[in-house]
């Protein structure tokens, strides 16, 4: 049997790099330091006292060229032909892997994008021989020995190729350097024809102090942060700062961090580093220890990933415990803009839930308030998850001094329920508007005489929008109508809404579905009998007037509620409105 060696298209593989794997072209000035950053970290295993340094040269005019030279471990010829003439070989795989930021094999290829060519000249430590080795993108390459005195480390020269030329710009080049490179260990020295100076950091901020981090954060990103979290994992090596950001954001929103592999920049938008809950924080961290993609912009996502993410995550949460005793009133300043955030995570986790829980703010009927404060109102909280039920209770618990919580935002259901289990003394209660027109106060049966009429009307006027008339005594005096409703009268508001918006035979198919309404599918406007308007209505002698207080007080009931209004319903307002404005007019005449 004959056997034969696959043959690789450098062409095809080009094109697979550029066009599938990294998503932008400048990733070559990101691989060419890389691999200036890899051969210094490898000539100090043998030398580690040497001051590793990689110059950047750019060379504006005609035909754009970059330069860029390490004083790197180098390469010997027989390295040149092993390492940069097989695509997918690699120096770095050794015992000693995990201390190299490359280990694929292909970077050095992405050169190809913006280059027709890539000549390479190296000295190897090992050796006296400088070498040049000369590159193409169809795969071919030339090795020479060049009699010059270089001393070890490796030159690599880019012209480029036509259409690119503006990724050899000067200013470009910089930019990405910096981009790329701000926080990598060795100096990165950049020259054009002008000046030449140190274009990294000296100290990256998960080396600084949190003073030096802020003042960091502040200058580079421009944003006055509240404060900057250390960020620590042993498990991914990983260090960095995580800064709370000074206004709210979006519950679930995406924030990504700044992340750095062995101080290289990974990407600005990384998501899977810290927990989702941090939406909070931006971080900016460096890890050793995660395996990196192959385009290098993301983290492969396995178990280590999962572990360091708790790590870092246990940071932010040591961080707010400690606040408590530290600073509370920074803490107090996180949770007024982070709530959100912080109820998310007292959801996930208990003891940041019985620290917090008294803390986080919850809408009531008496506004805003944290829990604490609703836990002194009374040894039973009342709370409902439905906004609407909370806006139709709202001002009827509010007169009966009821505190009731709004929790149809997210997770304040689950934290309201939660709360016997920190405090068996604790009660809670779920509501719905029942609960308070149950209390209302029933008529005596004289006043009773005195409604039949008004409630006979109110009844034939309610009846085409499945209502019935119903009136009780209540605070507060200045409500004259309470609209009630339940699921199942709901539903079948919902049922007559479609039917109006539906062509007719799906209407029919509703109307046949929906069969025949009872009782207990019936909403209620209940009125209230302490309310001046209706005392006036009750005591009218004037029916037409009597029909239109109930139909205006039946929109405004439920607009209140924050209904949608049916078609009939908004003729209802319309024509309400204007004959109100008619007999206005009439009486004044
Ligand atoms: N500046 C350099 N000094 C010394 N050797 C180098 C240099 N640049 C490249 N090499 C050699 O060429 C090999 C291939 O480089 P290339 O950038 O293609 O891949 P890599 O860095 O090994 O891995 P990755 O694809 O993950 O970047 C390296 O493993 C290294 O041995």
């Amino acid at each position: 049997m004959d056997q034969f060696h696959f043959k690789v298209n450098l062409k095809g593989m080009i094109d697979l790099l550029s066009n599938h794997l990294y998503s932008t072209p400048h990733v070559f000035i990101r691989e060419l330091l890389q691999n200036a950053v890899d051969a210094i970290t490898a000539r100090h295993k043998v030398e580690p006292a040497y001051d590793g340094k990689i110059n950047v040269e750019v060379y504006a005019g005609e035909n754009p060229t970059i330069f860029i030279e390490d004083n790197g471990l180098g390469l010997s010829e027989e390295e040149v032909h092993y390492f940069l003439s097989q695509i997918g070989q690699t120096s770095k795989r050794g015992e000693d892997g995990d201390d190299y930021i490359g280990r694929f094999g292909v970077g050095l290829l992405s050169c190809f994008i913006v280059s027709d060519e890539i000549v390479l000249l190296t000295r190897s430590v090992k050796s006296e021989q400088t070498v040049k080795w000369r590159g193409k993108p169809d795969g071919s390459y030339t090795i020479e020995k060049v009699d010059s005195e270089m001393r070890p480390g490796t030159r690599i020269y880019l012209q480029a190729k036509s259409g690119y030329e503006h990724y050899f710009r000067v200013d470009q080049v910089k930019q990405l350097c910096e981009y790329y490179g701000e926080f990598l260990p060795y100096p990165i020295h950049f020259s054009d024809t002008r000046d030449s100076h140190r274009l990294n950091a000296e100290l990256a901020p998960w080396e600084m102090t949190i003073d030096q981090a802020l003042a960091y954060g502040r200058q580079r990103y421009e944003e006055d942060y509240l404060d900057a979290i250390p960020l620590r994992s042993t498990v991914g090596e990983a260090h960095g700062v995580a800064y709370i950001l000074p206004y709210a954001v979006r519950i679930n929103a995406k924030q990504t961090s700044r992340v750095y592999v062995k101080q290289m920049l990974l990407s600005e938008k990384v998501d899977k580093l810290l927990p989702s809950w941090s939406f909070f924080v931006k971080g900016v961290i460096n890890v050793n220890q995660l395996r990196p993609t192959a385009s290098r912009e993301e983290f492969y996502e396995d178990p280590l990933l999962d572990v360091v993410r708790n790590e870092l995550g246990d940071c932010i949460k040591r961080y707010l415990v400690q606040l408590v005793e530290k600073d509370p009133d920074l803490l107090a300043k996180i949770i007024q803009i982070h709530y959100e955030s912080i109820k998310t995570l007292a959801k996930e986790d208990n003891e940041l839930y019985r620290l917090f829980i008294d803390w986080l703010p919850f809408e009531t009927s008496f506004g805003r308030m944290k829990l604490k404060e609703i836990r002194e109102q009374s040894p039973t909280i009342f709370y409902t998850p439905s906004l609407d039920e909370f806006r139709q209770i709202t001002q009827v618990a509010k007169a009966q001094s009821f505190c009731v919580v709004n929790t149809a935002y997210v997770h304040d259901t689950e934290l309201i329920e939660k709360l016997p289990m920190i405090d068996p003394t604790i009660q809670i209660k779920r509501v719905n508007p029942t609960t308070f027109t149950d209390q209302f106060m029933e008529l005596s049966f004289e006043e009773r005489g005195h409604v039949y009429d008004f409630i006979r009307i109110a009844n034939i006027v309610l009846q085409p929008y499945l209502c019935k008339a119903e009136i009780k005594k209540f605070n507060p005096d200045e409500l004259p109508a309470l609209y009630t409703t339940n699921e199942e009268a709901l539903f079948w508001r919902t049922v007559e809404q479609t039917k109006e918006e539906s062509n007719e035979l799906f209407s029919s198919i509703i109307g046949q579905m929906s069969g025949h309404q009872t009782v207990g599918q019936l909403a209620q406007l209940c009125f209230n009998y302490q309310n001046p308007i209706i005392q006036r209505a009750i005591k009218s002698e004037d029916e037409e007037m009597k029909r239109m207080i109930v139909e205006v007080l039946y929109i405004q009931s439920l607009l209140l509620g924050h209904y949608p209004l049916r078609q009939q319903e908004l003729h209802l307002l319309n024509n309400g409105l204007i004959r109100l404005i008619e007999k206005g007019m009439d009486a004044n005449a």
